[in-house]
């Protein structure tokens, strides 16, 4: 088990170069399943949320082969095994094989999703529109038992804007006989990107990026060759960091417009922000001013870019308020970072945070992915050492992040923990 230490205060400068999305990549992968011939796809991030995926493909039988970040997956000899277990508890993204198994075997057996936990995370909008094509759903002892005698196309207004059911909907209703209409879906980006991915392998969809997605099911799928987006979440992080604690940072292979939000309020803190085809520029000024936000679904701020700016928000001039109103009881980063002397109050659900603060390094456990993507924006900023652990989670979803900042100038390295690190990171 490793942590992630940081010696605070060093400047970032230079070009960071962005990852595929690793929402995209945890459904592109299980979208494979459904093809009757090879799927290659190109630019996947190297995290370990994509390694699972992998793995679990292999378990039920596909023929993966790996060329640097290209996955080549043959389906041909893919099975309708159960998947109870094991690897699925251990990433979110692992449902994507109750819609991609029941749209091509008309039956999946997959465990509960694990991932991050940001307070409670329901499956009843996947469920709600698996029910509608025509599958019962069971939960019998931990597992979701799907099957269908067949699946037909239906309408299906989700209660709740959901990116997981949104794509688990398509994944199953691209094989249905007959015309699917997902009312009330998500926007995002990652999104269209399986749209893509899908159409490409003769799946008939429109509409999606809008809140109404048509499909028209087909018979059979083919395999294809698809390249993903580059992760915008992840490129927020850089820009959040660089606002922090850049110089002049240069963030490339970005599609700047998914970002809007986010850019919006850096340049309502007063950081230079420079948009060019595929490229960022981040160039913080001496002084930022504290801005308040909130987060919604695509195209509002990012609920998975909600930590880091918090941690940010502690070095602007005056009071910012954070409110999630995707996941209320994402605000475990909270206590780690006013371990850090952040001055932060929590009410009535939103973090107020008072600044500006000089943080000061500190022994802190990432409880999640994006807490723990706050703490290493909070750790280059502070005053010392910082000292991370529960770095699993920040492997889930950010290729190689300490080499990225290292290569920008930051001070941040990986160390073994020994047994008594171990034994008290289990029992905090
Ligand atoms: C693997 C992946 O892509 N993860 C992303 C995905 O998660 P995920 O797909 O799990 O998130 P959703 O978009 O489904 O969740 C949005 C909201 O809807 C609620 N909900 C969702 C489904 C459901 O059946 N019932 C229900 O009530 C959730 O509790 C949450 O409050 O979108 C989230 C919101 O942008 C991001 O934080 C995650 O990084
Ligand atoms: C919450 C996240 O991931 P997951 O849904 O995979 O847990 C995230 O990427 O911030």
């Amino acid at each position: 088990m490793q942590k992630i230490l940081i010696e605070g205060g060093h400047k970032l400068n230079g070009q960071v170069r962005i990852s595929g999305a690793k929402n995209s990549a945890v459904a592109l992968l299980p979208a494979s399943i459904l093809a009757n011939s090879p799927v290659t796809i190109e630019g996947l991030p190297n995290i370990s949320d994509v390694q699972l995926l992998s793995d679990l493909l292999e378990e039920i039988g596909g023929d993966v082969s790996w060329d640097g970040q290209t996955i080549m997956i043959n389906p041909e000899k893919m099975v309708d095994m159960p998947l109870p277990n094991g690897k699925v508890k251990k990433l979110r993204a692992s449902y994507y094989f109750m819609g991609a198994m029941l749209g091509k075997f008309n039956k999946a057996v997959i465990g509960l999703p694990g991932g991050c936990f940001l307070g409670p995370r329901p499956i009843d909008q996947h469920i709600k529109g698996f029910e509608a094509l025509g599958a019962e759903v069971t939960n019998e002892q931990g597992a979701i038992y799907l099957r269908a005698k067949e699946l037909r196309g239906a309408r299906i207004y989700l209660d709740v804007v959901s990116v997981g059911a949104t794509i688990n909907i398509m994944l199953a209703a691209v094989r249905a006989k007959g015309k699917t209409v997902i009312e009330n879906a998500a926007k995002e980006p990652e999104i269209i990107d399986v749209a893509t991915l899908l159409t490409n392998m003769g799946a008939k969809i429109k509409g999606v990026g809008t809140d109404v997605i048509r499909i028209e099911g087909v018979p059979e799928l083919h395999g294809c060759r698809h390249t993903i987006i580059p992760d915008r979440i992840e490129a927020g992080t850089y820009a959040i960091a660089a606002a922090a604690q850049g110089k002049e940072v240069i963030i490339d292979n970005v599609i700047t417009n998914h970002l809007e939000a986010l850019l919006a309020k850096l340049r309502e803190m007063g950081v230079r922000v420079e948009e060019s085809d595929e490229q960022l520029l981040i160039a913080p000024r001496n002084t930022l001013k504290s801005v308040d936000i909130k987060t919604l679904v695509y195209p509002g701020f990012p609920t998975d870019l909600q930590q880091p700016f918090t941690a940010l928000l502690t070095k602007a001039e005056n009071t910012g308020v954070v409110t999630d109103t995707i996941y209320s009881a994402r605000l475990k980063h909270i206590d780690e970072l006013r371990r850090m002397n952040a001055a932060i109050k929590v009410e009535g659900g939103s973090a107020i945070v008072s600044g500006p603060t000089k943080l000061q390094g500190a022994k802190v456990k990432a409880s999640d992915l994006r807490a723990g993507a706050a703490l290493i924006v909070a750790g280059l900023m502070a005053d010392g050492i910082t000292e991370i652990t529960g770095v699993d989670h920040i492997d889930r979803g950010y290729q190689r992040i300490t080499e990225k900042l290292g290569d920008l100038g930051a001070n941040i390295w990986r160390e073994e923990m020994d047994e008594v690190e171990i034994t008290q990171f289990q029992n905090l």
